[in-house]
């Protein structure tokens, strides 16, 4: 295999809270295996920053650990972990006092390019922000990362927005959808951009409605806390499947670069209708005689945040009127799947007579597990028993088509700190777009509220309550069944 790993440029990269969950899960051993791909220069230094007192010894210990349990399974030579530790340091840090902001100062060399990732609460993004400007860690080349999720709300968007305006450029902030850096995500772009036998069809004429689904085996778990004024609406929707429904509903850029994706991105949220209530189905998973069901999970044994959500949205501009977009997410589900399925038209005329049946071409793009794209094509059904019409799958799964070099393929948070580094900002969200998709998700929120409205029960392990499969059944359609 010739290995395609362009090096990026020498950095230093600081992470706010570096002890959490995030930094332990998925920045640090996604960093270590960049390192050991080669995409990390010699030079690389990352510093972890936050309140608990540790040394750097103490910190490169968490780090190995952290490594050796969420690292993943790619091959790095032995010594490779020890020789990534002695680019690691701490500096013992609070976001909201004065401590440990010189040291950190310290640690940073010039000429490098400079990151700083707010893996904190919210909350704590403004702080930070106006600390590294007011110590002189920041200056108008640093990049600033922040995590979802970004406000709550249009209000509170907004105000993070103005916050962070206040202290950096918007070309220095990078808002993470960790959904963006997802390698089906962009072959989606690929698939669309790179091809011309897809575009031509890839509107309402020929588009019979598309269905985007999330679909997690996972409860709240530990994360009841968020998750309870969260919900699925706010957790899921607002951010990874608007942007899904961005990708696949967008016109073509003029070229693949930060603001001409983002300009795109952001005419399809305007576009958005606003939601018929009648066509939004919010569920709770319920308790079953061997779990306890979503109320368990939260301190708020009434609660009525949702757990799941299905709905129909319709985007009003010339290339998709009429054709709906069915959208789904939820936890405790079947199947750990997320997939895009575009279902085109039946053929308007069938030669071959009523009993040949109904046939649609679907073209699916598996995003997880499985990474790959299907499509549907309709074949005669082989052997002697005259022309009838079987449906069958054209099916490319990356893993096989791409081999080994599968391997090499860097998941959603690598790819993306390693385009902070870059200066590339094309998979991140821009601020006039997270607000823009606040500004259509709060009025279905706000709508919840008024109406009292308690989301359906449904059991662990099924697809959701039986009202969403009745809101494509009323559209004489039928949602693919949650397999993994
Ligand atoms: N965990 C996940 O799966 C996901 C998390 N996120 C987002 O990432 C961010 C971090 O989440 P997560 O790692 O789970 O959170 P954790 O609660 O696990 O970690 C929080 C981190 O912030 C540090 N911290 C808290 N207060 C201060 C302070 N005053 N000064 C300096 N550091 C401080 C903590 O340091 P210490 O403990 O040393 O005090 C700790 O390192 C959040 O915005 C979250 O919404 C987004 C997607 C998924
Ligand atoms: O951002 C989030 O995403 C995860 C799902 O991410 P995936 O990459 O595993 O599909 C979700 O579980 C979590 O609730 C949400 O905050």
């Amino acid at each position: 295999m010739v290995s395609r790993v362009i090096p990026v440029d020498p950095f230093d990269l600081v992470i706010f809270g570096a002890t959490g969950d995030l930094a332990r899960r998925k920045i640090l051993p996604g960093l270590f295996r960049r390192f050991c791909s080669g995409q990390m220069p010699e030079e690389a230094r990352i510093t972890g920053a936050a309140r608990s007192d540790m040394d750097d010894a103490g910190f490169r210990e968490m780090v190995a650990e952290a490594i050796r349990e969420f690292g993943g399974g790619r091959s790095c030579e032995d010594g490779t972990l020890d020789d990534f530790l002695t680019r690691i340091g701490y500096v013992t840090v609070d976001a909201k006092g004065d401590g440990g902001w010189g040291e950190l100062k310290e640690r940073l060399r010039s000429g490098f390019v400079r990151a700083f990732y707010f893996s904190v609460a919210p909350s704590l993004f403004g702080d930070i922000a106006e600390r590294l400007r007011s110590f002189g860690l920041a200056d108008d080349d640093s990049r600033v990362v922040v995590e979802k999720p970004f406000g709550k709300d249009l209000a509170s968007a907004r105000a993070l927005n103005a916050t962070l305006a206040q202290h950096f450029d918007e070309t220095q902030i990078y808002r993470i959808d960790h959904y963006l850096g997802k390698e089906t995500v962009q072959n989606l772009m690929a698939v669309r951009f790179g091809n011309m036998l897809f575009e031509p069809l890839w509107n309402s004429q020929y588009v019979d409605h598309i269905q985007i689904t999330v679909a997690e085996t996972v409860d709240v778990g530990g994360r009841g806390g968020y998750y309870d004024t969260s919900g699925a609406m706010r957790d899921m929707v607002q951010n990874h499947l608007m942007q899904l429904l961005c990708l696949i509903a967008m016109e073509p850029p003029a070229r693949f670069e930060p603001d001409a994706v983002r300009d795109e991105k952001l005419k399809v949220i305007r576009a958005l209708d606003p939601v018929d209530y009648h066509h939004i189905v919010r569920g709770q998973y319920a308790a079953d005689e061997s779990q306890p069901g979503y109320r368990a999970h939260v301190e708020n044994p009434r609660s009525t945040t949702e757990s799941f959500v299905a709905m129909k949205v319709h985007i009003s501009n010339w290339r998709w009127a009429n054709t709906p977009f069915y959208l789904r997410t939820g936890k405790k589900l079947k199947a750990r799947t997320s997939e895009i399925a575009v279902v085109f038209k039946d053929a308007p005329h069938s030669i071959f007579g009523p009993e040949a049946g109904r046939h649609a071409n679907v073209l699916v793009i598996r995003l997880q597990p499985n990474e790959g794209m299907t499509l549907g094509v309709t074949i005669k059904e082989p052997g002697p028993g005259g022309m009838r019409l079987l449906d069958v799958p054209l099916d490319m799964s990356f893993a096989e088509a791409l081999g080994p070099d599968a391997e090499e393929v860097p998941d959603a948070y690598e790819r993306l700190i390693m385009d902070v580094i870059r200066g590339n900002q094309t998979l991140f969200m821009r601020g006039d777009e997270v607000e823009a998709a606040w500004r259509w998700t709060d009025p279905i929120i706000e709508g919840w509220t008024a109406r009292g409205e308690v989301p359906k029960p449904y059991e662990p392990g099924s697809s959701g309550p039986e009202d969403a499969l009745m809101l494509m059944h009323r559209d004489g359609r039928k949602w693919r069944e949650i397999k993994g």
